[in-house]
C-alpha cells in the first residue's frame, strides 16, 4: 500500500478545505456587506434581500463541508483527472479552475455508473474516505484493463465501499449517499422527466434517500427557478422529518421545506387525533363536493312568506325571498368564491332596499312620476348602506367566513353525509384540529377565496403602527439630544435635525427590510405558495383530500412521489398510482421501480416476508437484500413483558448504534418505566441510544437493533414495516400469541 498515493491526497484535500476557508471568510463578509447597505426605493431593497439570502445560503452550504467535502476521483484515459464532491469548488486563479467537481455535474457522472463493461472513458475510479479533514482511505477500481499501474489501493469493485457504509452504525439521523450511490438509483436521482415522476420500492430499497438527493440535484439544474420557488418535500411524521433533516443541508441545499400535511395550513396546528373511520371520511375525494355544498347551505334566503323586517330612521325594509333568492343568483353567477361574492350579494340587497324606500318616500299619492331625483336616490342607498341592522341581515343570509369557522361549524353539525359518516367525524365545537383537518381547511380556503380587503387593512394598520413606532423612537432620539445639541440656536436645531434624523415612514421602511427570510421560510408561511418541485414520501399514506391540497402547491406538476402501497396502513390511503395522479395529470407521469434492499439483511427480510404471504399475498416477493450476516431474527415468549423488553435491551447495550423498541402505544408506559433514560413521545429524540415508537412512528425509519413487542396487535402492513427497520438484529416479545408468519423465528435460539 502506497504511503506516498494517500499523502498526496491528504495534500490535495487539504488545498482543498484552505480553499473552502477563504471562501467562507469572502461569503461570510459579502453577507455583512449586503446587510449593511441603505439603498433608497423598493428596487434596492429588494436588490439587498436577494443578496443576503443568496450569500448566506452559500455560506450555509459552505459551512457544511467539513465532513467529506471530497470523497471520489475519477482519471480518464485521455489524461483528464478530476475530484468528485460534495459541491464545486474552484480556484482563485482567473480561469477559476475547477477543483472538484460537483457530484451533480455530468462530468461526474461515470462515477455513478461506470463499470468494467462500460468505463465510459475511465481508467481508474477511486473512492476517498475521509474523517473531517483527514483522508483515511483510498479504494481504487481499474476500468482499463490494459491499464498495469497500480496504486496499493486497489479493491474488487465499489461494493466494498458500499457495504462498508451499510454496515456502518445508525446514529438516528439519515446520511447522504453521494459517495455510494447505485446505478438504479443515479437514473432516478437524474431522471429528466419534468413532471410527475413515481418511484416505488420495498423496504429499504432507497427511495427515500433518493428522492432526497433528486431534490439535490434538481435544485442544481434548475437553480434558477427551484431557489425561487423553492421544493416541498412531505413525509408522514414529524420524527421522520427530524430524520431526514439533515441531509440536503449536507449536500449544500437549503431552499427545501419539509413538512407533514398536517403542518401545511399556516397558522393551524393539529394537535388533535382522528380515529381510523374520521380519517377515512375526511380524506374521501367527495368530501370536497360536501363542503361545497355546506357552503351553498350557508348562502340562505328567508323563507317565503317569512321576511326580515330591518328597523330604519325612515322607515322598516321588508327584506323578502324574492329579493334575496334574486341577490343570491347574481351574487353566485358573478363565479367567485363565497367570500368574494359577498360584496355582489350586498351590492342587490342594498339596491333593492333602496329602490323599496325611494318607492315609498317618494311616492306621489296622485299617480305622478316619484318625487325623489337621482341625487335623492343616491342619498337613501348611503344611508342604507351604512346601516349596522342592514349589514347584520346581510351578514345572517350570507356570512363572512373563515376556513377555521366554516369547518368547525361543519364538524360540529356535519350536513350532506350519511348518518355513519356524520357520526365518525362529528366533535364539539372549538376541539382541537387533527391532520385530517388540514386538507378540509385548504379545501375551505380555496371555497371561501381569499378576501384581500381585511388582509390589506390589516397591512395597512401594521404599517401605520410602524410609522408610530418609528416617530415614537425619533422623539426619543430628539428628546435625548445632547446639551450641546440643544444649545444650538432653534434654526441650527432644525438644520441638523432634518439632514441627521430619518423621517418616520422612511424608519418603518427599514424595519420591513429586515425580513431576509428564504423561499423556503416565506413559503410555509403562505398557503398560497406555489413550489417549484414537490417530494411525497409515503405517499402511499395520502388521502385524496391530502393530494388535492398537494396538487394545489404545485400548480407545474413537477413532482416525486415515493412509496411503496405493500406499507400502506392509513385508513384513508389513496390506492394505486393512477388513481392518485389521473385527476390531475391523467397518464402523464413517469413510473421507476427500485429493487434492492439496502438496509434488511436477507435473514431478517425472509421472516419479514412471511407477514404479506400469510395475509393472503403467498406470491409476495420483497426486494432481494444485499447484505447477509449469518445473524437470524429471534421471536420469544415473555411472562412479564416488561422485564423482557428491558433484559434484551440491556443485552444489546454496545457502545455505538440505535436500539429501537417498537410497541403497540398503550403498551408505552409500562415499557418505559422499565426503560432507564429511554426517549418516547410524539416526538422522541431518535439520536438517543434507545428510542421507544408505536409501529406507526416506525414508518420510513431505521435502527441497528429493533425489538418489536406484542405482534398479535398490529395489522399486517403495520407488522410488516416494523420488521423492515432493522440494519442488523431483530427480535420479538409477546405474551398474547405470535402470528404465523413470525414461526420461523421462534426456532432462533
Ligand atoms: N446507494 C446507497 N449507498 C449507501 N446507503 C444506501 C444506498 N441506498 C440506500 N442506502 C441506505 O439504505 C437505507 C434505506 O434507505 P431508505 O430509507 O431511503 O429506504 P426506503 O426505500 O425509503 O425504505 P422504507 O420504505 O422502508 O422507508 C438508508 O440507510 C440509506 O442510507
Amino acid at each position: 500500500m502506497s504511503t506516498e498515493e494517500l499523502r498526496e491526497e491528504q495534500q490535495f484535500v487539504s488545498g482543498l478545505y484552505a480553499r473552502l476557508d477563504a471562501l467562507r471568510e469572502e461569503a461570510e463578509t459579502a453577507v455583512e456587506a449586503s446587510l449593511s447597505q441603505v439603498g433608497n426605493g423598493l428596487q434596492a431593497r429588494l436588490e439587498r434581500d436577494v443578496m443576503v439570502a443568496e450569500q448566506s445560503g452559500l455560506l450555509a452550504a459552505l459551512n457544511a463541508q467539513e465532513n467529506g467535502l471530497c470523497f471520489g476521483r475519477l482519471e480518464f484515459r485521455d489524461g483528464r483527472d478530476h475530484h468528485i464532491g460534495r459541491i464545486g469548488i474552484r480556484a482563485s486563479d482567473t480561469e477559476r479552475t475547477p477543483l472538484v467537481i460537483d457530484w451533480r455535474a455530468d462530468v461526474a457522472r461515470p462515477f455513478y455508473l461506470a463499470t468494467g463493461h462500460t468505463p465510459m472513458g475511465l481508467r481508474r475510479r477511486r473512492h476517498i474516505t475521509t474523517k473531517g479533514r483527514e483522508v483515511t482511505d483510498l479504494h481504487d477500481e481499474i476500468l482499463d484493463l490494459g491499464d498495469t499501474a497500480r496504486t496499493g489501493f486497489e479493491g474488487a469493485d465499489a461494493d466494498e465501499v458500499l457495504l462498508a457504509a451499510l454496515d456502518s452504525a445508525r446514529t438516528g439521523r439519515m446520511h447522504d449517499i453521494v459517495q455510494t450511490i447505485q446505478a438504479e438509483q443515479d437514473r432516478i436521482i437524474r431522471a429528466p422527466h419534468r413532471g410527475v415522476l413515481v418511484v416505488e420500492g420495498g423496504p429499504g430499497t432507497g427511495k427515500t434517500v433518493v428522492a432526497l438527493h433528486r431534490a439535490a440535484f434538481l435544485l442544481y439544474a434548475h437553480r434558477e427557478l427551484l431557489a425561487k420557488r423553492a421544493v416541498l418535500v412531505v413525509g408522514p411524521n414529524p420524527a421522520f422529518l427530524g430524520y431526514i433533516g439533515e441531509v440536503l443541508p449536507a449536500l449544500g441545499e437549503t431552499g427545501v421545506l419539509l413538512s407533514t400535511v398536517g403542518e401545511l395550513f399556516p397558522g393551524v396546528t393539529a394537535t388533535g387525533t382522528d380515529t381510523p373511520a374520521a380519517a377515512e371520511v375526511k380524506g374521501r375525494a367527495e368530501m370536497a363536493e360536501v363542503l361545497a355544498g355546506a357552503l351553498r347551505d350557508r348562502q340562505a334566503t328567508p323563507e317565503p312568506g317569512e321576511p326580515l323586517v330591518i328597523a330604519h330612521d325612515d322607515g322598516d325594509l321588508i327584506l323578502d325571498w324574492t329579493i334575496a333568492h334574486e341577490a343570491r343568483e347574481a351574487a353566485r353567477d358573478a363565479d367567485v368564491p363565497h367570500n368574494l361574492g359577498r360584496p355582489h350579494f350586498a351590492f342587490r340587497i342594498i339596491d333593492s332596499l333602496t329602490g323599496q324606500l325611494a318607492e315609498r318616500i317618494g311616492h306621489d299619492p296622485y299617480g305622478g312620476p316619484n318625487f325623489l331625483g337621482p341625487d335623492d336616490i343616491a342619498q337613501l342607498g348611503k344611508g342604507i348602506a351604512a346601516s349596522p341592522e342592514v349589514h347584520a341581515a346581510i351578514e345572517e343570509l350570507w356570512p363572512t367566513l373563515t376556513p377555521q369557522g366554516f369547518l368547525d361549524d361543519f364538524l360540529v353539525e356535519p350536513t350532506r353525509l350519511d348518518e355513519t359518516d356524520a357520526a365518525a367525524i362529528r366533535r364539539p365545537r372549538g376541539a382541537a384540529w387533527t391532520p385530517a383537518d388540514v386538507p378540509l381547511l385548504d379545501e375551505a380556503a380555496e371555497l371561501l377565496g381569499h378576501d384581500d380587503s381585511a388582509a390589506l387593512a390589516a397591512a395597512e394598520a401594521e404599517r401605520a403602527k410602524q410609522i408610530a413606532y418609528a416617530q415614537g423612537v425619533l422623539d426619543v432620539s430628539r428628546a435625548s439630544r445632547t446639551y450641546e445639541f440643544e444649545d444650538k440656536d432653534e434654526e441650527d436645531a432644525e438644520v441638523l435635525l432634518a439632514h441627521n434624523i430619518i423621517d418616520a415612514e422612511r424608519m418603518a421602511e427599514r424595519q420591513e427590510e429586515a425580513d431576509h427570510r428564504s423561499a423556503a421560510e416565506r413559503a410555509a408561511a403562505d398557503r398560497t405558495w406555489a413550489f417549484g418541485h414537490i417530494i411525497v414520501d409515503e405517499a402511499q399514506e395520502l388521502s385524496a383530500m391530502a393530494w388535492r391540497l398537494l396538487m394545489r402547491r404545485c400548480p407545474t406538476r413537477s413532482m416525486t412521489l415515493v412509496g411503496d402501497p405493500a406499507q400502506t396502513a392509513e385508513a384513508g390511503g389513496c390506492g394505486s398510482w393512477e388513481s392518485i395522479l389521473s385527476p390531475y395529470v391523467q397518464d402523464r407521469w413517469e413510473y421507476t421501480r427500485l429493487g434492492v434492499n439496502y438496509r434488511t439483511p436477507v435473514e431478517i427480510m425472509e421472516v419479514a416476508a412471511e407477514v404479506p404471504r400469510a395475509a393472503g399475498n403467498p406470491d409476495f416477493r420483497p426486494p432481494s437484500s444485499v447484505r447477509s450476516t449469518g445473524v437470524f431474527p429471534w421471536a420469544r415468549r415473555a411472562d412479564d413483558l416488561a422485564a423482557a423488553v428491558a433484559a434484551a435491551v440491556a443485552a444489546d447495550a454496545r457502545e455505538e448504534g440505535r436500539l429501537a423498541v417498537i410497541a403497540p402505544r398503550e403498551l408505552h408506559a409500562e415499557l418505559a418505566a422499565e426503560l432507564p433514560g429511554v426517549t418516547a413521545g410524539e416526538a422522541p429524540d431518535l439520536t438517543r441510544p434507545v428510542v421507544l415508537i408505536d409501529p406507526r412512528q416506525a414508518k420510513g425509519l431505521e435502527f441497528d437493533t429493533v425489538l418489536v413487542v406484542e405482534p398479535a396487535r398490529y395489522g399486517t402492513s403495520d407488522l410488516y414495516v416494523a420488521l423492515t427497520r432493522a440494519t442488523q438484529r431483530l427480535g420479538v416479545l409477546y405474551t398474547e400469541e405470535l402470528p404465523v408468519a413470525l414461526k420461523r423465528a421462534e426456532a432462533t435460539p
